[in-house]
Formats: structure tokens, C-alpha cells, sequence
């Protein structure tokens, strides 16, 4: 399986080198160069296997050589050792053919877990047998940045830098972030938004001196090997409710659109997905392109789900590759009117496909409290206001005759202001973090500037 970028320009790359590699050198992200279809009854055989091993067979005929057989299903066994559910993303349902798949009994309480924990296995082993070590940079709106931290802690080939935006996100965030001791994790708060921690990553990836100086390698989602461990959930769910014989939906809490992508690439396998859904807060880019044929930025508003506060939706990119036929050059050309001029517009026919592929929805601040409080009256069940987006879209969307997941992203704990302040309960911490708030933090306030965060990550490396 060899790996090809979104601008046609970088070099084709094997599994092992786009995940070590990160963003592609023209700035483009990787995709595999073909997906493979699985037949009705692979799919149907995956029902009721355990996620380990649905895992490995989603994800195998990606990896290539990189790794033997038993070399990856070890990884993949030590990867989900440590949820804290034996079904892993167990499903839930909350109405007539509504669920939801709950994504957050990582060590992190985010779906980032499910990916991160993969990652920081396979770049153990892979630089391990090549005898390298790499410099890790990754952009958070809080989640990613958690999870990536939990999962590279004490490597001795890794070093991690997570910029995330200073006051934007929620405190259960920032002290997964900040409390790690080890000497190799370092929590950067940058004075700006999200959007500017993505731009100041995407800038060090195309700053080749520092980049190759460093040995820069990324674990947002612009590496490849976090869509594809995503892509397994969406498999262990269909089957659950039925697929391949029955058609099944999704609605996809959305930010970089890394998670929703991961759908599109389960469909493109062979899933019968029905409809796959955009649902995004106030911070509306997704939604707005898909009903205006214009990608056009924004402000960023601070909203109460802070993960999702995004306007330059990274993965975006990998679907207009797509859409446009894989002509590099074309998606180049947009990417370069975006940075110039904050917009792009679709033409018609890529318009169409999108369309075809996908649908979309927003919701309010006032929209995503309100579901949080119905939903907890209704089924019992304590939304994140992220899942509480989706939660809402999903139900305008949902087709009674069709199973409608929508994606529960993150556990209610970590955002329990907005959740008491809905339905007047403080959803608590698991036992396992209870201490959380009483262990010391560790955070260097930087300034948006590329040259500043690149000697800060440059001293502290040869310290
Ligand atoms: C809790 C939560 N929900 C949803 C999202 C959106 O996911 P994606 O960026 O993959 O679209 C994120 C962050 O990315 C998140 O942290
Ligand atoms: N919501 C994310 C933003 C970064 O997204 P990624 O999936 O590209 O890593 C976060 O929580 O950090």
C-alpha cells in the first residue's frame, strides 16, 4: 500500500514513512493511493468479534510490511489495554433507532484516544527497530493534545511538543495537558485560537531546516494513521445493528473533520453507510460550505464546546482530493486561495458529490444545552455538549426505518461547566483521575511566532 499527497507534489510514501513523515513536503496530506474494498461476508464476519480483532482487520491491508502479523496485533492488544470498558466503544441506545457509540472510555475520556494510543505503540516500534528518534508537534483545541500527551509519556525516541490556545479550552483539558511529569512533554499555551496552533505546526512541517534539524513528525490528524484506527468504530457499530445487511447512519461531531473522514473511508471499504452527517457548533464552516458551495473562514467563536472551535478544518482537504478527482494541482490552488484570501469556491460537480456523500447540520449554544438537558430527561444518558451537537443534528437528520449513531466524542466530565450548567448535575471524574485538580501543573505561555516556538522546541530538546 503506498500513500500519495492531497497536492500531488511529495514524494509517494510507504504506511511507515507518511506516519513518521507526518504533513507531506508540499504541504499536502497523505491518503492511500487505492482503499480496499472488503466483500459482504468480511463484513459480516466482523459482528460480534472483539474490537481488538476488528481492529486488526480493518487496519492490516493499510499497514503493508511495516509490521509482521503478530508484531501488529501485540500492538494492537497493548493500544486498548488500558480502556476502561471491554467492549471499547460500546453502543447505547437512547430512542427508537437512535444510539450513540461512546468513544470516551480511553485513558484520555476522548475518541482522540482510540487512534493516539495506536500511534504512540506503532511509532514506538517502528523507531525502536530503526534506531531513530523524532520531535513530535501537534496543535489541540484540547482533546488531541491530551491524548497524545498520555500516549507518548516516557518514550525514550519521542519527544512531544501540544501547542494548545491559552484560555480555550476546559480545565479537565488543560491539566491532562499540564500534570504529566515527564521530562519528554511539553504543554505550550499560545496566545491565539486553534486555528493559529494548526497554522504555527503546518508552518514548522513546511520550515524544512527546522523540520529536518529536528526530525519533525505529527500526530494531528493530518497523519494518516490517525484516520485510519478511527475508521474501526464505525465497522464495530454497523455490524452491531445489523450491517452488511441493513443500512446504517451516522452524525459525526466535527472540528478538523479527521473523525467523520474516518466514516467516509469506512464507507469507501464496503460499509453500507446511509447517510453520514456533518454536525458542527456555532463555529459553522462545514456546514455553510456544504449548503453555499463556498468555503469561506470566519472568526472563531469561544463556544461550549471548545474541541470543535475550528474554521480551517484540516481533513477537509482529503475530501476534495476526492471530489476533484485526485487533481493535486486543483486542491493546491484552493489551499493557496484560502491562506491568501480566507475563501475558495467548489465548482458545481464537486459540489454534487459532496453533497452525495455527505449531510450537515449546526447547532447553537442555546440548541446544544437544551439536548443536553432532553437528553438526560429523556434516556439518562450525560451528553458532552460536543456529543450534544451531534446529538441534535442526528435528530433532525434520522430516518425512522434507518439506525442513527451519533458519535459520543469525549466523556461529560471533561467539560462539567457546561454539562451542570444544562441539567444542573456535575457529572465527576472517573476514580482513576479523581486527583486531577489537586496535582502541579507545567506550561511555558508562548507567543504566535513561529521563530519563538521553534527555539523554545530547539532548547529544550538539547537541554
Ligand atoms: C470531543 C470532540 N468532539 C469532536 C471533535 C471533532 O473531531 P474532528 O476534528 O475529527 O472533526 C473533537 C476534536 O477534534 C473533539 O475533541
Ligand atoms: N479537536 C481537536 C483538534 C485537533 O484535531 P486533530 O484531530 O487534527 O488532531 C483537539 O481536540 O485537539
Amino acid at each position: 500500500m503506498k500513500y500519495v499527497s492531497t497536492r500531488g507534489k511529495a514524494p509517494i510514501l510507504s504506511f511507515e514513512e507518511a506516519m513518521l513523515t507526518g504533513l507531506a513536503r508540499d504541504g499536502g496530506l497523505y491518503v492511500p493511493e487505492s482503499v480496499p474494498e472488503l466483500s459482504k461476508a468480511d463484513i459480516a464476519a466482523l459482528a460480534g468479534l472483539p474490537y481488538e480483532e476488528v481492529a486488526f482487520r480493518i487496519m492490516r491491508p493499510f499497514i503493508g510490511d511495516t509490521f509482521t502479523e503478530s508484531e501488529f496485533a501485540d500492538i494492537i492488544a497493548r493500544a486498548y489495554s488500558g480502556f476502561g470498558h471491554a467492549a471499547r466503544a460500546p453502543l447505547v441506545q437512547t430512542g427508537a433507532n437512535q444510539f450513540l457509540l461512546e468513544l470516551f472510555h480511553g485513558p484520555t475520556l476522548a475518541f482522540k484516544d482510540f487512534a493516539m494510543q495506536m500511534i504512540g505503540q506503532m511509532f514506538e516500534a517502528a523507531l525502536k527497530r530503526r534506531g531513530d528518534r523524532v520531535t513530535i508537534i501537534g496543535a489541540t483545541s484540547g482533546d488531541t493534545g491530551s491524548a497524545a500527551i498520555e500516549a507518548f509519556r516516557g518514550l525514550d525516541a519521542v519527544d512531544v511538543f501540544i501547542l494548545f490556545p491559552y484560555g480555550r479550552v476546559s480545565e479537565v483539558q488543560r491539566r491532562q495537558m499540564t500534570t504529566p511529569s515527564e521530562d519528554n512533554v511539553h504543554a505550550l499555551a499560545l496566545d491565539g485560537d486553534f486555528d493559529d496552533c494548526q497554522a504555527r505546526v503546518k508552518d514548522a512541517f513546511n520550515h524544512f531546516d527546522f523540520r529536518d534539524r529536528v526530525r519533525l513528525a505529527g500526530v494531528n490528524s493530518i497523519n494518516w494513521a490517525r484516520v485510519l484506527a478511527q475508521v474501526v468504530y464505525y465497522f464495530t457499530a454497523a455490524t452491531a445493528l445489523g450491517a452488511p445487511y441493513r443500512k446504517v447512519s451516522f452524525t459525526v461531531p466535527t472540528g478538523n473533520f479527521g473523525d467523520i473522514f474516518a466514516g467516509y473511508i469506512a464507507r469507501r471499504m464496503g460499509l453500507p453507510i446511509d447517510k453520514l452527517v456533518i454536525a458542527t457548533n456555532r463555529n459553522d464552516i462545514l456546514h455553510r460550505t456544504m449548503e453555499t458551495g463556498a468555503y469561506t473562514k470566519a472568526g472563531v467563536d469561544p463556544t461550549i464546546s471548545p474541541s470543535m472551535d475550528i474554521q480551517v478544518s484540516s481533513n477537509f482537504e482529503r475530501v476534495l482530493f476526492d471530489v476533484y478527482d485526485r487533481d493535486g494541482s486543483a486542491v493546491a490552488d484552493q489551499m493557496k486561495m484560502l491562506s491568501d484570501t480566507g475563501s475558495f469556491p467548489i465548482s458545481q460537480g464537486a459540489l454534487g458529490r459532496l453533497r452525495e456523500l455527505f449531510e450537515s447540520g449546526r447547532a447553537s449554544e442555546d440548541e446544544t444545552t437544551a439536548t443536553i438537558a432532553a437528553m438526560f430527561r429523556n434516556s439518562g444518558e450525560i451528553l458532552c455538549p460536543h456529543t450534544a451537537v451531534g446529538a441534535k443534528v442526528a435528530l433532525e437528520k434520522a430516518d425512522p426505518s434507518v439506525p442513527m449513531v451519533t458519535l459520543a466524542t469525549a466523556h461529560p466530565a471533561k467539560f462539567p461547566d457546561a454539562v451542570e450548567a444544562a441539567m444542573g448535575l456535575r457529572p465527576p471524574l472517573p476514580n482513576r483521575m479523581s486527583d486531577l485538580y489537586e496535582r502541579p501543573e507545567r506550561v511555558t505561555r508562548v507567543t504566535n511566532d513561529l521563530a519563538a516556538i521553534e527555539t523554545l522546541i530547539e532548547e529544550k530538546i538539547s537541554a
